[in-house]
């Protein structure tokens, strides 16, 4: 089970002591669960900050198609190469050779932490609808009250706390249940006036043109479906093995009609520009402008539920990850000590202490929540896209195929994963771009620390000519931000 922890959402985590098999309903429910966190209780501001209704539908659309794809490339992995089973790096090594694994590891372990100190600054945004003084959630207030809750959940986990099935169900019905509800008043108090009063968003200069704003819209719904990738180690839970495949996409279909729901109905409530200055959680002022006060109370408690569920799940994904590589090599060995309870502590505290240190960061540079989740969801392209071009490499040599078996439709899903992932790190921009090529490129020592370790050499030549771009760009990087040419934070 420890193995299969990597590639796994939040949830995975989760004991069922009673051992009984989950049926489709309760799969879809996981599903969804280790899905949902943040993201969505922010969405009508994140969406509507820099595009109108057309954009924010076209920007839906490509997510459905690309997130979609990315759901088969991993079902198809999990049935292809089952032997893998550490997840989207073990994916990106066995296609592209170490150094490309290693990174792939390296980045799907640094927007598990960073996107924590997301949480963590979203929490105190939230609770600062009770108590002002923790602003944004990044005053030192805030970041003081987050460091506590950090070491709190640090601390469950030595202690050897697992999420515990009844509790994740009880969190996934609080954190779904006031989403439904805002959605049903939504709806009744929609006004088709408001939505259409400039509904490509051309009239707003600011936005610029519908592809500009499409692009501003990606990060925001990749960030979502964070966590989709996991679904396939619920399998081992399934009455039927052949139910999670439903349930994975039945969770996704469903998360995609909340998530374009929630951040279009925001839009025949309160026009794109008011929305666009809402303090987030912004579901909780559409729901306040609604039907007053109990409403904003209402959405900033779940969020709360929600994202402190979250947190322990990520916590403990985010210190399987260097665990899991540890001990296979593809990190340093130390990541893979374990305590007397079988808790990473080594990898758990190296984490945390990097949450720590970014939260500190996040208070000097008053950076937001949505700098931080933007920094985590860039920095997951990389397993992302090497899991796609394996899944497309795959099905295009022909290996660990049958001689009749249909390739076409995993190499179509294979490369529109890829190009989606690709298509990302365009619209990503340059500044989350180069805060990311500052935080894997230290990578770099610990990748050669590993390989030193197993007496392995150390750089193919290809493999050498990356790391040398990537330190290149890495030190250009960090030169631009220190001078403050670019900043991401
Ligand atoms: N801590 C993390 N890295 N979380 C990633 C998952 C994000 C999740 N989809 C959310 O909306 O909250």
């Amino acid at each position: 089970m420890a193995a299969t922890d990597i590639s796994s959402a939040p949830s995975t985590s989760v004991s069922n002591p009673s051992g009984t098999r989950l049926r489709l309903g309760a799969l879809t429910a996981l599903v969804i669960g280790s899905m949902v966190g943040s993201g969505v209780f922010s969405l009508p501001q994140n969406m509507a900050a820099g595009a109108g209704p057309l954009a924010i539908i076209i920007g839906w659309g490509i997510t459905a198609v690309g997130m979609l794809a990315l759901v088969f490339v991993y079902q198809s992995l999990a049935t292809r190469k089952p032997e893998l089973d550490a997840g989207p790096y073990a994916y990106a090594k066995a296609g592209f050779g170490p150094f490309v694994g290693f990174n792939a590891a390296w980045g799907y372990w640094i927007s598990a932490w960073v996107g924590n100190v997301s949480y963590a600054v979203i929490v105190f945004s939230a609770l600062s609808y009770f108590f002002p003084a923790f602003g944004d959630g990044n005053t030192w207030q805030a970041v003081l009250g987050a460091s506590v809750l950090l070491w709190v959940i640090h601390f469950l986990v030595m202690a050897g706390v697992r999420q515990a099935a009844i509790v994740n169900m009880i969190v996934t019905i609080a954190k779904i249940a006031p989403i439904v509800l805002f959605i049903g008043i939504v709806v009744v108090a929609f006004k088709v006036d408001v939505f259409s009063a400039d509904f490509t968003g051309l009239g707003n200069a600011s936005l610029g043109s519908i592809m500009n704003q499409v692009k501003s819209t990606m990060l925001v719904t990749l960030w979502v479906f964070i966590g989709i990738e996991g679904a396939s180690v619920f399998s081992a839970r399934a009455e039927r093995r052949k139910d999670i495949a439903t349930a994975t996409v039945l969770g996704f279909f469903t998360c995609l009609a909340l998530y374009a729901l929630v951040s279009l109905l925001s839009l025949g409530i309160i026009s794109q520009p008011e929305l666009a200055a809402l303090k987030n959680p912004s579901m909780a002022g559409v729901l306040e402008a609604v039907v007053g006060p109990w409403g904003a109370i209402l959405i900033n408690l779940a969020l709360v539920v929600s994202v402190v569920g979250a947190f322990l799940s990520w916590t403990l994904l985010a210190a399987e990850v260097p665990h899991v590589s540890g001990k296979d090599g593809t990190m340093p060995a130390f990541f893979g000590f374990e305590n007397e309870r079988g808790v990473p502590s080594t990898s758990l505290l190296i984490t945390n202490i990097l949450v720590q240190i970014f939260l500190i960061i996040t208070l000097f540079a008053q950076s937001t929540y949505q700098a931080l989740f933007f920094i985590a969801s860039t920095a997951i392209l990389v397993p992302y896209i090497f899991s796609g071009a394996y899944a497309a490499k795959l099905a295009i040599t022909g290996e660990s195929y049958g001689g009749g078996q249909n390739r076409a439709v995993p190499m179509l899903t294979g490369l529109v994963a890829t190009i989606y992932g690709l298509w990302l790190v365009y619209a990503a921009g340059l500044s989350y771009l180069f805060m990311c090529a500052i935080l894997y490129a230290p990578g770099i020592i610990f990748y050669v620390w590993a390989r030193r370790e197993n007496g392995q050499r150390l750089f193919h030549p290809v493999e050498a000519v990356l790391a040398i771009a990537l330190v290149a760009v890495g030190l250009y990087a960090g030169y631009e931000m220190w001078t403050g040419a670019v900043s991401a934070l």
